[in-house]
């Protein structure tokens, strides 16, 4: 049996099939137990210290703030307070698993009715208890183990970036996913790891649990108990490709000379390696939105400006292009909060808009930015996202400017600021595209929603035309930081449109590399032109290949 979905992150995956739970579900009411009082009491006591010292362990493992926040959890599972509820109602009759329920259902809503930073510690309440509950039922463990004796395929509706922070290549053989798109933040992370990956994948979550599975993450499939030589085919298929585009090697450019700097998207100082490893000229795109993520506090402007010169420390001949926090939508940060839910996230106060409503947030990480710059040799570029107008763009390149920020640029992921981008082009520096964002806007397709995912499709011709309109004749230079970018063929016709530089994360570099080396800027040009005059993305993708001739060679 083969499930079909959506490749994002090309390689060959093979392992047991783990599917993440997302939940626990609540102990019946009025569940009682037998036996004895005593015994009961102890196999709820037990459950709580398993679940105190996994997560001990946990943080250990993950250092840094992860290993704070998980040692705060284990330290409410050995509450004496919420083991003296808990004996009190199983002196009442009520079994183990029900009366932690209860237990924590009360220290909930002292929590939450204390409201702010106590109000947020419920959902690590929420964790300590369904983990308990897990442990004394006997069902699998909610959240994603980070460590197993073989390499595991992740099975999950949907992955958010806190189930795979403590993930690495070493555990997870590739994700397989129901909902997301190629742009959405699984296909992201996966891509960044390195590890093959399936979204959109109708039906994965009934995978048997345990079952042994191939992933194929360049075609799309999911193949159920596949025979050995199915196996050693498709690593044999992998590892020839590996070995054809690992031959070009050195900076970015066309076989004929042309230069076009391949640079990496990283989301903090931890993915620099993995851009150096791959050959990055420098960065294209530092998701800054990594370091606030999961915190109840800002980070203050000495911890970001670390941060920052870590990353421009590492590339003292390269550019590093630092956007700012880009919160909102699917990104929300816990101490910025909306007046009120939004109906529409993605069309709400995001990106730059919040930054407006919270000017303090920008001033802090431009000033951060501007220390961690100085003295280096590294060129620092800083750019905003979600920018859909002059206006803006001004503001807040002014901004960059009052700091000494000389190089200050906007993203064009909005249909508005493609069309008009001769306008912005007087503001502003540079450009950067971001096609994740335009597609899902000139499609009004969100790109978290994997039956929409034929939208997010880069090679749409009207995407296509927006980032023609984008390049235009302004002057300016205009990079490419979204995961169009990744695919070395749609990077051949970007360069073939007029797009300066290629931002991507880092383990696609070498095909992109090839591909753009195995190909004079004309080809690029007429494989561009040829996917313009068609009127279907599949009809652009066929016409530029056939423009293309030396990706057959290079299994691309
Ligand atoms: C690069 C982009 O930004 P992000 O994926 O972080 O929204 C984009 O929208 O293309
Ligand atoms: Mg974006």
């Amino acid at each position: 049996m083969t499930v079909a979905g959506v490749g994002v992150s090309p390689g060959i995956g093979h392992g047991p099939v783990y599917v993440l739970i997302a939940s626990v579900p609540e102990p019946p009411e009025g569940a009682t137990y037998t036996g004895d009082a005593d015994q009961e009491k102890a196999r709820a006591h037990a459950a709580l210290e398993k679940v105190a010292s996994d997560l001990e362990a946990r943080g250990i493992r993950a250092g840094g703030e992860a290993k704070d926040v998980l040692a705060a959890q284990a330290m409410m599972a050995r509450d004496p307070g919420l083991a003296v509820g808990v004996d009190a109602l199983i002196d009442q009759g009520t079994a183990a698993a029900r009366a932690v329920y209860e237990s924590f259902g009360t220290y909930r809503d002292l929590l939450t009715s204390a409201g702010g930073y106590l109000g947020e510690r419920a959902a690590d309440l929420d964790d300590i208890r369904d983990r308990t509950i897990a442990v004394l039922t006997g069902r699998p463990m909610p959240g994603v183990p980070d460590v197993a004796a073989e390499p595991y395929v992740l099975v999950a509706r949907d992955l958010a970036p806190a189930d795979t922070a403590l993930l690495s290549k070493e555990v997870v053989a590739a994700f397989v996913t129901e909902e997301g798109g190629p742009t959405s933040h699984t296909a992201i992370l996966a891509r960044a790891m390195g590890v093959p990956a399936v979204v959109a994948a109708r039906g994965a979550t009934t995978l048997t649990p345990g079952v042994r599975v191939l992933v194929d993450g360049a075609a799309g499939t999911v193949t159920v108990d596949p025979g050995e030589r199915e196996v050693a085919e498709a690593r044999r298929r992998a590892a020839a490709r590996d070995r054809a585009i690992g031959a070009a090697t050195g900076p970015g450019g066309t076989s004929d000379g042309h230069a076009v700097p391949l640079l990496a998207n990283i989301g903090g100082p931890g993915e620099v390696k993995g851009a150096l490893e791959h050959g990055a000229e420098g960065v294209g795109l530092y998701r800054t939105e990594f370091l606030f993520l999961d915190r109840r506090q800002p980070p203050t402007g000495a911890e970001q400006e670390t941060a920052y010169r870590a990353v421009l420390e590492a590339f003292p001949r390269g550019k590093v292009v630092v956007r700012t926090l880009d919160a909102g939508a699917d990104k929300p940060l816990a101490f910025l909060p909306h007046q009120g839910e939004e109906p529409n996230p993605a069309l709400g106060e995001r990106g730059l808009r919040l930054f407006r409503a919270h000017p303090e947030v920008m001033a802090e990480q431009l000033d951060a930015l501007a220390r961690a710059a100085v003295g280096l040799p590294a060129e620092l570029q800083v750019m905003a996202p979600m920018v859909a107008t002059v206006e803006e763009a001004t503001w807040f390149t002014e901004a960059c400017r009052a700091r000494g920020l000389h190089s200050a640029g906007v993203m064009i992921e909005i249909p508005a600021a493609a069309l008009r981008a001769r306008d912005l082009a007087a503001a502003v520096d540079f450009f950067s595209i971001g096609t994740n964002d335009l597609a899902q806007y000139t499609f009004a397709a969100d790109r978290q929603v994997g039956a929409l995912s034929a939208l997010q499709d880069a090679w749409q011709p009207a995407l296509l035309d927006l980032i023609a309109a984008a390049v235009g004749e302004h002057g300016t230079p205009c990079g490419v930081c979204g995961e169009a970018a990744a695919d070395p063929v749609l990077a051949c016709v970007l360069v073939g449109l007029g797009v300066a530089t290629l931002s991507m994360s880092a383990p696609a570099l070498p095909a992109v590399r090839a591909g753009l080396a195995g190909h004079t800027l004309a080809q690029c040009r007429a494989a561009a032109a040829d996917a313009r005059a068609q009127s279907t993305a599949a009809g652009a993708r066929a016409a530029a290949r056939a423009a293309l001739p030396g990706l057959d060679a290079l299994g691309l």
